[in-house]
């Protein structure tokens, strides 16, 4: 088993940075679904340039490396004590190498281990088979997404929906809803795995198994199949689309599972997981520890560069977007005249800041001048270059509404401006762009190479003390493009996509499935 710790190596750095061929390909037929010109389409497009971006800078493909968790299936015999030894020494080595960002935290006092290891970090569990080589697989679930997983407990009332039973109709319903409800604060459009039974940890626990079934698998079980199929096509008709914007494909895969439950308990588990769906597997010699081979990496290679042409041609033709160049310091004036569905390039200064600054800055003062400046919810994985400069690996946005108690207030006291993020936020937030003056712009989520490559230098980085993600990264930027989704005249395109969304999830409200 000496080989073991570099194969381990070896399955990390490729679910970071290489999509496999099973998501790529869902993605590419979500593509093709999408009208060119569309925000959908133009998200779409830099979803896939991101994609080939990671690929060729073997680099993350979104900076949130989520809770690594391993599944591995072994013949007797085989130490797994070992084995957890190995899996922990390649995890530090790759969060060193920058293909992980450093994303275990100590959950009292905030202390970032820095290298992935902690209480509970990373997840590994074993199960022994009568196979004679060893399964090993991986995924990395970014938070946003795992935020919006959702449990029912049967019988449940919905909205849109109305009674959801405790039966297959029921079922059907619930799994609806959960779409509705992600929205597009997950990074949409999404895989969903569901677990029908057991109780609230084995029914999880299921959900998060079906995600580990081949995106283009066919449900053995007839009654799952057909709800897997209705969903599909249903779940599509909700106008949510990429990244929230609306749009033809909100969901790319469901799968659906089933275990038994008890009399009292009727639990349907929802695992949701964005587009950057960052799974894979490999099969182990057990004796020398080397990949023999690779799994979820049948087919085809799919050719997004190709198909983004297509778009970009299509796109020049159509193309009715306001596009508005910005660089801080931004005058309300400037913000005043920005409205929802305007495309904004920024170059120039922007200020890192999640959920640590935004706690911080409501009872400090700001490390920096903010007055007329940028923030921009995110959390970067970041490498020093030979001369101990900092660079930006990945920095695609994270989901803002967890900032929505401060943001307002924060946007008021220092005089920021302008806000990126994504999925948008609430009425509070809203308020305080109309009432100050400010914008809340939307990236792509996920897109970490993409807007890596606009971030030119890193000019410093204050608050180092809450680890590297949460920390003030003070970066110069060029080229950076976001969406504008609310806007200082009370605008806000998340609200009227989740009031249109729910307006079409009633349809689904009559049984299906007697
Ligand atoms: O933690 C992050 O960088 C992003 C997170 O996965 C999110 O989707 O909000
Ligand atoms: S930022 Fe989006 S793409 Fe990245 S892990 Fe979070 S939900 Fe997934």
């Amino acid at each position: 088993m000496e080989k073991f710790q570099e194969s381990m190596y070896k399955l990390i750095v490729e679910t970071s940075t290489n999509l496999p061929k099973d998501v790529r390909r869902a993605i590419a037929a979500a593509k093709i679904r999408e009208n060119a010109g569309t925000r959908a389409a133009m998200s779409l497009d830099t979803i896939t340039k991101n994609i080939k971006m990671a690929d060729d800078n073997v680099s993350p493909i979104c900076q949130d490396t989520g809770l690594p968790t391993f599944k591995i299936k072994v013949p007797v015999n085989v130490n797994q004590i070992e084995m957890k030894k190995a899996i922990k020494k390649a995890v530090a080595e790759a969060t060193g190498d920058a293909k992980l960002r450093p994303n275990s935290v100590d959950s009292i006092t905030g202390d970032n281990s820095g290298d992935n290891l902690g209480e509970g970090t990373p997840v590994i569990k074993f199960e022994q088979w009568e196979e004679d080589y060893i399964d090993v697989r991986l995924i990395l679930k970014g938070g946003g997404c795992e935020n919006k997983n959702i449990q029912y407990s049967l019988p449940a009332e919905l909205e849109g929906l109305g009674r959801a039973g405790r039966d297959l109709d029921g079922i059907r319903k619930c799994i609806m809803h959960s779409v509705y409800q992600a929205q597009g604060q997950g990074c949409s459009a999404g895989f969903i795995g569901v677990g029908i039974g057991g109780d609230r940890t084995s029914g999880y626990e299921l959900a998060k198994e079906m995600l580990f079934r081949s995106a283009d698998d066919v449900n053995p079980n007839e009654n799952l199949r057909k709800l897997e199929e209705y969903v599909m096509e249903n779940a599509n008709k909700l106008g949510i689309g990429t990244m929230g914007f609306g749009g033809e494909t909100t969901l790319l895969g469901c799968k659906v599972g089933v275990i038994n439950r008890i009399p009292a308990s009727f639990f349907v588990s929802v695992a949701y997981n964005c587009w950057a769906y960052r799974r894979l597997g490999v099969k182990i010699d057990p004796a020398c520890g080397e990949i023999q081979e690779w799994l979820y990496q049948e087919g085809e290679e799919v050719d997004f560069e190709k198909m983004k042409e297509e778009a970009a041609a299509a796109l020049e033709e159509k193309s009715e977007v306001r596009q508005v160049t910005l660089e801080a310091p931004i005058t309300e004036e400037q913000i005043r005249q920005l409205r929802v569905g305007d495309v904004v390039t920024i170059n120039g200064m922007m200020h890192t800041g999640r959920d640590a600054i935004h706690k911080y800055l409501t009872d400090h003062d700001a490390p920096v001048d903010l007055n007329g400046q940028i923030i921009y919810h995110c959390g970067p994985v970041m490498a020093k270059d030979g001369e101990g400069n900092w660079v930006v690996k990945a920095a695609g946005p994270t989901t803002s509404i967890r900032e929505e108690p401060y943001q307002g207030d924060i946007m008021k006291k220092f005089g920021i401006r302008a806000v990126i993020g994504k999925g948008g936020m609430g009425k509070k937030t809203l308020q305080a762009l109309g009432e100050h003056g400010g914008v809340y712009l939307n990236a792509i989520g996920g897109a970490a190479q993409y807007y890596a490559e606009c971030m030119q230098k890193v000019e410093g980085v204050d608050l180092m003390e809450f680890g590297i993600p949460e920390a003030m990264w003070h970066i110069n930027v060029k080229g950076f493009t976001a969406v504008v989704t609310m806007d200082s005249h009370g605008n806000s395109l998340h609200q009227d996509v989740e009031a249109s969304s729910l307006e079409r999830l009633s349809q689904f409200k009559e049984p299906v499935f007697k």
